[in-house]
């Protein structure tokens, strides 16, 4: 064995209670307070009860240039302003702050910042907790038989291997899958038959080790590994989800998810539908009636309301109305799963979801102002427009549905909430949001369009961002 391999197997093999992060004792409770994605005591806002969720909201700092980060943690820990930890979104550092806007500019001028609040989606998580559990498990399953300098090269091989980002969606552990680390690697595979160790067991036990991870308590009985979506696929499909483990007998059909975030459910077929954890910001800023004005009482329209993202904090802001289009099947079902999980409005009463393309929308709502209305105009607010990598077949859906129904004397101001993937030289030049204030006025130009902000939701890739952008639209007459 060369030097190199030999410093690794004698790092993996260190002792439990060797260096912190390789010897697993605390295991439970780690995995434990990874899985968070609210505070305690985060309240369903469904009934439209607005008042309590606002709250003082802090900014996170994105730092461009790496070797400011200790300068401005330096800055933060004498205030007690600093939040662990430090983490990367693509080429930029976040350092999260106690700090609200006002106090952020005060401190570092000019400097880029976005709100966050503690019921925002962690960083990504890494750790070592999840290899010095597997190579215990390993070093006590092998088959007895295993000569000790073959199994000292396998474990190292393996530590090598096993993926270490997780999410804790009960019931299923969902591991990611890179280059790297990944369960579905041969080498993996092939090293735990030398060792003699059974996959299906180790599966088992290592979902034991999060039966108590889950914040709400509910059950863990798959282990499944996620590949990248496919670009080209409009439906936003998971077709490479490969599941390792089931503790059910239930068939991939009867798969499903449940998580809550900023206290509302949502529901999903992890074999038929995306889930994007990194939403949960987003999701928070519609619930914010500071970001998002006027939603109670008044009409909104999803155009790609998938399981219900954001379809459900606006019908918890007490929206009026929801008409949501969704071309998946899979997902509507997902959403009234959700819809019933959290419990009100069980009359659909405000909720109108339909499984279809959103160029019907125009059609729909139009009936639906006949048939419930007595031909009475809307008052369409905000029009989400949630749809990656790309929502620009929306952006005409969404003006015909401002020109038909919409009542601008009622409601002088509606907001398009424009969702894309867009380079950072575009974004920071400012050429994506002038060019897509200029196509909107290609479309329809007979209104102004201002757009008012443009929030950062997540990389999607290295240098694009994955970001909304407001725009208020107003008729000129
Ligand atoms: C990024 S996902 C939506 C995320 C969503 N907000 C959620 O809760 O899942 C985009 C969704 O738009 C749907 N979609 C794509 N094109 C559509 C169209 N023309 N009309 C209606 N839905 C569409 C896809 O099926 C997918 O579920």
């Amino acid at each position: 064995m060369t030097d190199t391999v030999l410093a690794h197997v004698s790092r993996v093999l260190a002792p439990p209670d060797g260096p912190a992060g390789l010897s697993g004792e605390n295991l439970p409770s780690r995995i434990a307070a990874y899985e968070s994605d609210e505070p305690a005591g985060a309240a369903g806002q469904w009934a439209g009860q607005e008042s309590n969720r606002t709250r003082m909201m802090h900014v996170e700092l994105l730092i461009s240039d790496a070797r400011d980060v200790k300068r401005v943690k330096n800055a933060l820990e004498a205030r007690g302003a600093f939040v662990k930890p430090v983490y990367a979104e693509g080429p930029v550092k976040v350092v999260r702050t106690q700090l609200d806007a006002a106090g952020a500019a005060a401190l570092f001028p000019g400097m880029p910042v976005r709100e966050w609040s503690a019921d925002v989606e962690r960083p990504a998580r890494r750790t070592q907790d999840i290899v010095a559990f597997s190579l215990r498990y390993f070093r006590t399953h092998m088959r007895d038989d295993v000569d000790g300098t073959v199994a000292a090269t396998v474990l190292a091989a393996l530590a090598a291997r096993i993926p270490t980002k997780y999410s804790v969606y009960p019931p299923v552990l969902l591991f990611n899958n890179s280059a790297e680390r990944s369960f579905t690697r041969g080498e993996f595979t092939r090293g735990l038959e030398t060792l003699g160790v059974s996959s299906t067991e180790y599966y088992r036990a290592l979902l034991g080790e999060f039966l108590g991870a889950s914040r709400d308590r509910l059950p863990m009985r798959v282990v499944a590994v996620n590949r990248p979506i496919e670009e080209a696929d409009t439906l936003r499909q998971p077709h490479h989800l490969d599941i390792l483990y089931r503790g059910d007998s239930g068939s991939d059909d009867e798969l499903w998810c449940e998580l809550r975030q900023n206290g509302l459910w949502q529901s999903w077929n992890p074999t038929r539908t995306m889930f994007s954890r990194g939403n949960v910001k987003e999701k928070a800023r519609v619930l914010d009636p500071r970001a998002f004005p006027d939603v109670r009482a008044n009409d909104v329209v999803d155009l790609y309301c998938g399981i219900g993202y954001f379809t459900f904090s606006y019908l918890a802001r007490g929206c009026r109305h929801l008409f949501g289009f969704e071309l998946n099947p899979w997902s509507v079902a997902g959403l009234w799963r959700g819809h019933e999980r959290n419990g009100a409005d069980p009359e659909h009463a405000r909720t109108h979801i339909y499984n279809e393309d959103n160029e019907a929308s125009v059609q729909r709502l139009g009936q639906f102002r006949q048939k419930s209305m007595g031909g009475e105009l809307l008052r369409i607010r905000h029009i989400n427009l949630g749809l990656l990598p790309s929502s620009k077949q929306g952006w005409p859906v969404a003006l015909s549905l401002l020109r038909e129904h919409h009542d601008w004397a009622a409601c002088p101001l509606a907001t398009l909430h424009v969702h894309e993937n867009v380079g950072v030289a575009e974004l920071e030049d400012g050429t994506f949001v002038q060019g897509l204030v200029e196509q909107l006025a290609e479309i329809e130009g007979a209104w102004t369009y201002a757009a008012v902000h443009v929030e950062r939701i997540k990389t999607f890739a290295p240098g694009v961002w994955h970001v909304c952008v407001d725009v208020d639209v107003r008729s000129a007459a």
